[in-house]
């Protein structure tokens, strides 16, 4: 499987998880804006999870100056069930900020959904989704994410990325199709850890307690099979947002 490449980590520890999610809308506005004006466009990766969501709403809240004609939104994962379910990462994010904001709909760039587009299968679904992201890049392989946002579990997933699986041990594949996810539901479609080392910056959106032992073990370089986290590492940047209680097991200085 691919190492990790190198990036400076960076923590920036919060309050509780309401500050986690305010200073994450903050530093996405600002990265948004950024990227707008070095390079015309932002492509950016969204995550589910109470964390990731949280910040959308905070987004919609203050929307700096975000030209919204310009951003293109993709997926970090997605639960594989039909369309419009509520457990799907893609309706959560509409509601949380997307449905609320002047995005041109073309540029939401979702997982098919289960039965969307003839798709039966999340290995079909990974499939297109792969086609559409090469078909949004320069170079037939990835569009050049300015940030991918990741929450991740007690155990040290990101995306639908579980520890000790075939999705996370990917050497190749940008985007796979997973049938057994520890974490209901089983089907999923995830982009693998190659796609996400290929975003200039990568930040984790991390808070409780019960995430502390997987947090310090993923910034202390353990096996990306064992603790997913440990592979997401941006080119420029990687930066873990998190509160108190998910640092409580990272070294003091
Ligand atoms: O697909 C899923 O089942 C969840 O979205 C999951 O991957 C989530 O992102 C993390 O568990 C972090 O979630 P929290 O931010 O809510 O802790």
């Amino acid at each position: 499987m691919s190492e990790p490449v190198s990036a400076p980590t960076e923590v920036l520890t919060f309050a509780d998880p309401d500050a986690v999610a305010r200073a994450a809308a903050k530093a996405f506005v600002d990265a948004v804006v950024a990227a707008q004006r070095e390079r015309l466009q932002a492509h950016v990766v969204l995550t589910g999870g109470g964390t990731g969501i949280a910040m959308l709403e905070h987004v919609g809240r203050d929307q700096g100056g975000i030209d919204w004609s310009a951003v293109n939104v993709y997926f970090g994962d997605e639960r594989f069930l039909p369309a419009g379910d509520p457990d799907r990462n893609e309706v959560q994010a509409r509601a949380a900020l997307l449905d609320h904001v002047p995005i041109d709909p073309a540029r939401i760039h979702t997982m098919p959904a289960l039965g969307e587009d003839g798709c039966a299968t999340p290995a079909e679904s990974a499939e297109r989704y792969a086609r559409r992201l090469a078909a949004q890049s320069a170079d037939g392989s990835l569009p050049d994410f300015d940030v991918h946002l990741l929450g991740m579990g007690g155990e040290g997933h990101i995306n639908s990325l579980f520890p000790h699986t075939d999705a996370v041990r990917e050497p190749d594949r940008f985007v796979v199709g997973v049938e057994d996810s520890p974490k209901p539901p089983p089907a999923r479609v995830t982009l693998t850890l190659p796609a996400v080392q290929r975003a200039r910056q990568v930040w984790l959106l991390v808070t409780g307690e019960n995430k502390a032992d997987a947090v310090a073990a993923a910034i202390a370089g353990a096996n990306p099979e064992e603790i997913p986290a440990a592979g997401a590492v941006g080119r420029e940047r990687t930066v873990w947002f998190v509160d108190t209680a998910a640092a409580v097991a990272l070294p003091k200085s």
